[in-house]
């Protein structure tokens, strides 16, 4: 992994028509509305990093996961690229809660606040509600613009 490549996890949780989302109430991406995750710590997998984050932000314990995607993000003016591994998550215990982070709340399918997330959202989530796996690389300037972006259906992930 190059020096300036952080690797991070997205956790998607749907049932019945509903899709599970947390509005964020600080740091990165604040006041958006986001599957849940963050970045993966140095002793732990990828799958061990969203199971860990879904359950530290939503109060949920994954059973079984799936990835479904990977997407990149880099921003003009910042040599960081972000690696975020997406998952769905298949099984769970529990009841979402209110975190320090997020705030979650069930949108049916057809209702996805797409006006108040990421831009990058509306692009991909159409595959993954759709059940196909995907690869993206996204260019922002700032958080509200997409200068550049390819996304691809993809048969298996790493
Ligand atoms: C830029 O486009 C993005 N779109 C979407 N849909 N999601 C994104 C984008 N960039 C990052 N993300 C996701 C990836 C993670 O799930 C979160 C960001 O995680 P965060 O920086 O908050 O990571 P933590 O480890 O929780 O951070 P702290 O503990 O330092 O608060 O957003």
């Amino acid at each position: 992994m190059s020096t300036n490549q952080k690797i991070l996890t997205l956790v998607m949780v749907r049932k019945a028509n509903a899709i599970l989302l947390g509005l964020k109430k600080r740091g990165f991406g604040e006041g958006k509305w986001n599957g849940f995750g963050g970045k993966v710590e140095n002793d732990e997998t990828v799958a061990e990093g969203a199971i860990r984050e879904l359950e530290e932000e939503s109060g949920l314990v994954a059973k079984c996961l799936k990835k479904v995607g990977i997407l990149e993000f880099e921003f003009v003016g910042n040599p960081i690229v972000l690696e975020v591994h997406v998952f769905d998550v298949l099984q769970y215990e529990g009841e979402p809660v209110e975190t320090e982070e997020m705030q979650p709340q069930w949108f049916p399918e057809d209702s996805v606040p797409y006006e108040k997330m990421w831009p990058d959202d509306i692009l991909w989530y159409p595959l993954y509600l759709k059940g196909i796996k995907f690869k993206g690389y996204f260019l922002y300037q700032g958080h509200d613009t997409i200068l550049k972006y390819t996304l691809t259906q993809v048969d298996h992930l790493p």
